[in-house]
């Protein structure tokens, strides 16, 4: 198998550039939770897409942007970090919206990178603009890699919702990568840990709805996750015990809701999630509590994995 290959892809773009959606498009699983609120990835969070000419590993960063604390900034050195390693970065531009200052800050830092690492550009969510439109968004794509020295090895518009030209950026990603063999085994869609995987099915369960500042004050951690003891082979249940954090007070009655019914309703939401992800039923055990200023806490963010 000479002409196998393989390598690491990253995706950038602002918040809801529609990377965790095109990712999930790619490899044909959820892997990477999606949401409408900007910046809710924080995991990166591999899908590796498994083809007969070569292996895409799939690595999924946090939306860059400009850090206001202590967890923006790890998230801004996470993306840096992970940029140096692949061997392609992708960014995303969404079609129903202009290029702008958002963008720029971004392909700035692209334009840095090392001669190495090739540079594609993605037009997201074409199901959202005209053909008129999207043409133009090309070029201005395409002015804005002429302008700060970024030559795009390739530039494609995709929609991964109606699944357009999804194949296709497959196909023409695999051809950027090196000469090389797997390098995950076949069949293993991600690296991440089910825990982290779970984690972030019930972050996004309780984002869902949250306004404003809170959907970044959400983190949660898997304790505890097995197979409960003493049940009959064919009827399997999967025991989750996991912690919702807040930051404050204020914070932990909204996501409860009124007599808990948010709450009930986040764990039910997760729980059917989780199954779906796992193939088995799923007892899910949730608590809410306040990690006062985690945010800003560096003892409190390594306890929940930053
Ligand atoms: N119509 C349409 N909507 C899309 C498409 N791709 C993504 N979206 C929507 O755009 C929103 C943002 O998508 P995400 O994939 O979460 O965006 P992201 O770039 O990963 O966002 P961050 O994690 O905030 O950086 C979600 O509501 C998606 O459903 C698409 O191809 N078509």
């Amino acid at each position: 198998m000479s002409d196998f290959r393989s390598g690491f892809v990253s995706f950038v773009g602002r918040p809801n550039a529609g990377k965790s959606t095109l990712t999930n498009a790619l490899v044909g699983t959820k892997v990477a939770i999606t949401s409408d609120k900007p910046q809710t990835t924080r995991t990166v969070v591999r899908g590796i897409v498994h083809r007969p000419d070569g292996q895409l590993v799939l690595v999924d960063t946090p939306g860059l942007h400009r850090p206001r604390t202590l967890l923006g900034e790890r998230l801004n050195d996470l993306v840096h970090t992970t940029w140096a390693e692949v061997d392609v970065v992708a960014m995303c531009f969404p079609s129903n919206e202009k290029v702008g200052p958002g963008d720029r800050h971004i392909a700035t830092e692209l334009a840095k990178l090392k001669k190495g690492i090739k540079r594609v550009a993605v037009a997201t969510k074409t199901d959202l603009a005209s053909p008129e439109r999207i043409a133009s968004h090309l070029l201005d794509i395409q002015a804005l890699g002429d302008e700060l020295g970024i030559t795009w090895a390739e530039l494609v518009p995709v929609s991964s919702v109606a699944g357009d030209q999804v194949t296709l950026l497959a196909d023409l990603l695999v051809g950027l990568l090196p000469e090389g063999p797997p390098l995950y085994p076949e069949g293993e869609l991600t690296d991440s840990p089910d825990e982290i995987l779970v984690g972030e099915l019930i972050r996004e369960a309780a984002l869902d709805g949250v306004r404003d500042e809170l959907p970044h004050s959400i983190a949660v951690v898997v304790e505890e996750m097995g197979l409960r003891e003493g049940r009959p082979d064919d009827r399997p249940l999967m025991e989750v015990h996991a912690n919702l954090y807040v930051e404050r007070d204020s914070q932990k009655g909204i996501v409860i809701g009124h007599r808990g019914a948010r709450l009930k309703d986040v764990g039910k939401r997760a729980r059917l999630q989780i199954a779906e992800l796992l193939g088995v039923p799923v007892f899910l055990d949730l608590h809410v509590k306040i990690a006062k200023d985690w945010q800003r806490d560096p003892r409190q963010l390594r306890k929940l994995g930053f």
